[in-house]
């Protein structure tokens, strides 16, 4: 299986509607892959709070036509990252998308842990309530967005609704790019699978992207990572490799769930 990790550069110098146009150029570039995946919030930068509302869009809006269309075009699956998403009936909410080979949506995910604390995506969009995965013909996608990746119990529930490969589109800034790859280790080891994680390049809103995007088979070896600026990461895996090391190290067997808190002395 191919996949390309597109490792869009998110500068402000470039609007919103020229980026859209660049990066369906850049999934057009990638027919004969299996999987494209795009980053968190590329439209806007996942800093740029301001540019939130005025740039959220309903799932039948400009991102998703261009994203449906440039899946079509390449006949690939493409995770076109996520959008500020405009419920008409609730918050925004930072959704990911996935288009199958046709154009159809296959899924949306509302991210379920909203970063900044007190600030940012945390006091301006909803928070989602449900696992997404989708099943391709090589294998089941866990789906996860950036600070998503600091909270296992999400990946296990992922890995209990049949999830082989994990993809964590992100917006991860430079001054935590340890911890990107750390944990990015982290979720393919604890789960014996792929993870897929796409993060953005430049600065925008004043915070240095951190790139680096991953590529992490079940053994927890980098099978490739990308380098700080734009760039398409394209890796070549077996999905096979997630059932073989599964049997082999069967340690998600030994799971012991329910565990009693200690108790009072
Ligand atoms: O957890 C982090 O350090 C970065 C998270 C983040 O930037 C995000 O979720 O947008």
């Amino acid at each position: 299986m191919r996949a390309s990790l597109l490792q869009v550069a998110v500068n402000e110098d470039e609007s919103v509607e020229a980026r859209r146009l660049r990066v369906a150029g850049m999934v057009r570039d990638q027919a004969g892959a299996d999987l494209v995946v795009l980053p968190e919030l590329w439209t806007t930068g996942a800093f740029a709070y301001e540019a939130f509302g005025t740039e959220a869009e309903p799932l039948e809006g400009p991102t998703c036509e261009a994203m449906a269309k440039a899946a079509r075009d390449a006949g690939v699956w493409l995770h076109a990252g996520s959008i500020p998403e405009r419920d008409p009936d609730g918050p925004l909410y930072n959704t990911s998308l996935v288009f199958s080979p046709s154009g159809a949506l296959a899924a949306a995910y509302r991210k379920i842990h909203r970063f900044g604390f007190d600030q940012g995506e945390a006091v301006l969009m909803g928070a989602g309530d449900e696992l997404v995965t989708v099943r391709l013909p090589q294998t089941t996608l866990g789906v996860a967005t950036c600070y998503d990746l600091r909270f296992p119990e999400l990946f296990r529930g992922l890995v209990d609704a049949g999830a082989e490969t994990f993809v964590v589109p992100a917006g991860w800034p430079e001054r935590r790019r340890s911890h990107w790859t750390l944990l990015a280790q982290a979720r393919a080891v604890e789960n014996q699978a792929f993870v897929l994680a796409c993060g953005t390049a430049g600065t925008h809103a004043g915070v240095p992207q951190a790139g680096h995007s991953i590529v992490v088979d079940p053994w927890g070896e980098v099978l490739a990572q990308a380098g700080p600026g734009e760039e398409v990461l394209t890796v070549d895996f077996d999905p096979a490799t997630v059932a073989g090391t599964r049997e082999r190290f069967p340690a998600l067997k030994d799971r012991v769930l329910g565990l009693e808190p200690p108790k009072r002395r």
